[in-house]
């Protein structure tokens, strides 16, 4: 049997980029509790690369199966926030959705990789808005929610740039778009066979695209929605002016935190975040990244206490396979808003660079330069990891990683001292 039958199709005013786990764990369960609480909203969304993931949800008619797994347990529970899916790839379903007056939001998945320039998502973004003006649909929302400090700006830039040469569209897109930023948090890993069996053993339900994911989840919004939203708080989500504090606290910590065990769990043959804290040796790198970071932050110690007391347990939950291969891609563009920037803001303070921050980085340099390339998922670091591995020495491998994420910290000679010898003490760190 698939997930039992919706209760009910809402209309849809909410679209949604990049299909993946995280939106079925995150935006759509909040979707779900507006919706719960009296709320009237449908979702349509729309896959950012394989279709596959539409594919199989509308065998399912988009219910699936959302399970929160906790440390002691699991609880299951019907998921139908989806009215629709739609392979990205249909551009006319895709423009008909954003040109819909009824759709007041458009939600993003994309990856940090996906705002890359060049990368097809903002594109996309600019054909939908391109067509909603064509229909005269009026004002629109679009919430980013990647792991990107000031999202919203990021994809407006992204899209405005692309819009240049249309100056009527510009202007539309200026006065009747409203970009929103947001942190989001919660810990999804990629769905298994064993996610579907287990599901199939809690539920009897044969449900081919289950999305397993923490109990714990955030979400914080700066922004206005011009066409109205549904009541997310139902979740527990939070609108606020100022959004960048609540990005750094949780960039600066789970998310960096998250890099370190990955590329150093990753050298030190760990799989999986529980695996890598239950490491003493990455316990205390990451606690010691934590002091580095935690400086840098506005807020309260005993706001970052509680955090920091959280996050123990988090990656802790060894119910939770969070692989680190999975973590470890597209550093490239992970790292900057990761570890650059509060290091940047450490060394604006006047305080040396952190020890454990370079670590980081060096583990990073060490997992391009001495991994298969097919282990390394990266396209923003081809060209690097050949540089790392045809370097002479570490402090040219530390230059090099430096070059590429943070070129106004070249001159730091202490900084890329610190790189270096990190580098050449994980040579011998054990596998
Ligand atoms: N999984 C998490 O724990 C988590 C938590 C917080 C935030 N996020 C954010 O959500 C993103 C997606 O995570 P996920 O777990 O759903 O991953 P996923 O691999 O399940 O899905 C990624 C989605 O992004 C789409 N995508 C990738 N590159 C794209 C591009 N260039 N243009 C358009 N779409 C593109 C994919 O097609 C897919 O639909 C993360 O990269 C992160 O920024 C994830
Ligand atoms: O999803 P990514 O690829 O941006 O980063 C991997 C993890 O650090 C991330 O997914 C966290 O699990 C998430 O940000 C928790 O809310």
């Amino acid at each position: 049997m698939t997930p039992p039958p919706r209760s009910a199709r809402h209309a849809v005013r909410v679209a949604h980029l990049g299909l993946g786990a995280f939106h079925r764990a995150h935006q759509a369960w909040y979707t779900q509790a507006a919706n719960d609480a009296g709320g009237d909203w449908g979702i349509a969304a729309f896959t950012g690369r394989s279709p596959e993931a539409a594919r199989v949800l509308a065998a399912q008619d988009a219910v699936y199966t959302l399970v929160e797994r906790g440390a002691d347990g699991d609880a299951a529970r019907a998921v139908d926030a989806l009215s629709r899916v739609h392979d990205g790839a249909d551009g006319d379903a895709w423009r008909a959705t954003i040109a819909d007056p009824d759709v007041a939001v458009l939600t993003l998945t994309i990856t940090e990789a996906g705002y890359r320039p060049g990368a097809g998502a903002p594109a996309r973004v600019l054909d939908g808005l391109a067509a909603r003006r064509t229909a005269g649909a009026g004002p629109l929302a679009v919430v980013s929610c990647d792991n990107l400090p000031s999202n919203g700006d990021v994809i407006r830039e992204a899209v405005l740039a692309l819009a240049a040469a249309d100056a009527g569209l510009s202007d539309w897109i200026r006065t009747e778009v409203s970009f929103v930023s947001s942190m989001v948090d919660r810990i999804t890993p990629a769905t298994t066979d064993a996610d579907r069996e287990e599901v199939r053993r809690l539920t009897g339900w044969d449900d081919a695209a289950p999305v397993v994911t923490e109990p714990f989840t955030e979400w914080v919004l700066a922004g206005a929605f011009p066409a109205g939203r549904p009541d997310w708080e139902a979740g527990g989500a939070r609108f606020v002016a100022d959004i960048e504090p609540f990005e750094r606290r949780k960039l600066w910590l789970l998310n960096a935190g998250h890099s370190l065990l990955a590329y150093h769990g990753l050298l030190r043959g760990r799989a999986t975040v529980a695996e890598a804290v239950g490491d003493p040796a990455l316990r205390d790198e990451l606690e010691l990244l934590w002091s580095e970071q935690r400086t840098e932050l506005p807020f309260d110690d005993a706001v970052v206490d509680e955090a920091l007391a959280a996050l123990r347990d988090r990656f802790a939950n060894g119910r939770i396979a969070h692989r680190l291969a999975q973590i470890g891609a597209d550093g490239s563009q992970k790292l900057g808003p990761r570890i650059l920037d509060p290091l940047r803001a450490r060394l604006a303070g006047g305080r040396a660079p952190g020890v454990a921050q370079a670590g980081v980085l060096a583990a990073w340099a060490r997992h391009l330069a001495g991994s298969a390339p097919a282990d390394v998922n990266d396209a923003g670091a081809a060209g690097l990891a050949v540089r790392l591995r045809d370097a002479r020495t570490d402090r040219d491998r530390a230059a090099l990683v430096l070059d590429a994420l943070a070129p106004d910290l070249t001159e730091r000679t202490d900084l890329a001292g610190l790189i270096a010898d990190r580098i050449a003490s994980l040579q011998g760190a054990p596998a």
